[in-house]
């Protein structure tokens, strides 16, 4: 069932007559999603906190819901500023694509020692190629896709920006743990880039929450249940838009059949004011941001 679906959505070309999309622009629909009220507790004592990691401040621009299909799941339809989603894009594409993080081209032997990948894309022309062939950062415990295993030896240290945010964003959904975040990898797509569908499973913790973020070009994004067979929901994620992927459905398959571009989204939201080269880059890319806790504490 799942890859039906995946390749039904694969093949969209525009989102109208797609009702079956969950979109959260849209009045929220009672059938699928619930709304999670949070208490302002933390918010009233911590608006600094949240102002400092680019998030909205206020309660009331909050909005997050349970998917009741998933359980488990829980959207936050984008809690950044505006001010925020920039930082954090920045971060992802200039930062966190430096040694000792490691990159999908890493194997290319592209860069030389001292170089960095976004530099090097935007010397000239030539290597404008390059911005395209980056299709992965991972931080932190660095994940072996052919092993699937995370290993004291691949390891370096976790952005403590990026830790506070996850560790805050965790805590306001009220979970009773504290989030470590120990490995992320980043993820950055094109509009003809997919995700097929997955279980993350090589973390030694899965009860832990899985956080997601997203910026840039919205996506859909189709998750199911533990097994292939199960029928998948799909939801349009936007940029600043973040789940995570709790309790149930912190292993259910999940992927990303399409990346759409803002001609094809009505409600794009990505008020695009960064300067170049960023800006060039982030009309033909979406960024997402999977932070994960590696180990029991
Ligand atoms: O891009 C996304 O929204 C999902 C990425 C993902 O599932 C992963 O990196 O494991
Ligand atoms: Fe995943």
């Amino acid at each position: 069932m799942y890859k039906e679906y995946f390749k039904f959505y694969k093949h969209i070309n525009s989102l109208e007559q797609q009702s079956n999309i969950i979109d959260f622009e849209n009045e929220v629909n009672t059938e699928f999603m619930k709304p999670k009220i949070l208490t302002s507790e933390f918010f009233n004592d911590d608006k600094e906190i949240l102002d400092n990691l680019g998030l909205k401040s206020n309660i009331s621009d909050w909005k997050c819901y349970d998917v009741l299909n998933v359980p488990g799941l829980i959207f936050i339809k984008n809690p950044f500023t505006s001010i925020g989603q920039k930082y954090w894009l920045k971060r992802c594409i200039a930062d966190y694509t430096k040694k000792p993080n490691r990159l999908n081209i890493d194997a290319h032997r592209i860069l030389g020692d001292g170089e960095d990948w976004w530099t090097l894309s935007n010397k000239n022309e030539i290597n404008l190629k390059l911005r395209n062939q980056l299709r992965w950062a991972t931080l932190g415990y660095h994940h072996d896709w052919d092993t699937k295993v995370y290993s004291e030896t691949a390891k370096s240290e976790f952005p403590m920006d990026l830790s506070k945010l996850s560790k805050t964003i965790i805590k306001l959904l009220q979970f009773p743990d504290e989030f470590m975040a120990e490995a992320a990898i980043v993820n950055f797509y094109h509009p003809s880039s997919t995700l097929s569908g997955h279980t993350d499973h090589s973390e030694y913790n899965l009860s832990a929450p899985l956080l997601s973020i997203s910026f840039g070009l919205s996506a859909i994004f189709l998750i199911g249940g533990h097994s292939l067979d199960d029928k998948p929901v799909a939801i349009l994620l936007r940029s600043g838009d973040t789940i995570i992927m709790s309790k149930e459905s912190r292993l259910c398959y999940h992927g990303v059949p399409k990346v759409l571009l803002p001609k094809n989204d009505q409600y794009f939201n990505y008020d695009n004011e960064l300067e170049e080269p960023f800006k060039s880059y982030m009309q033909v890319t979406r960024i997402n941001i999977n932070v994960r806790q590696v180990n029991n504490v």
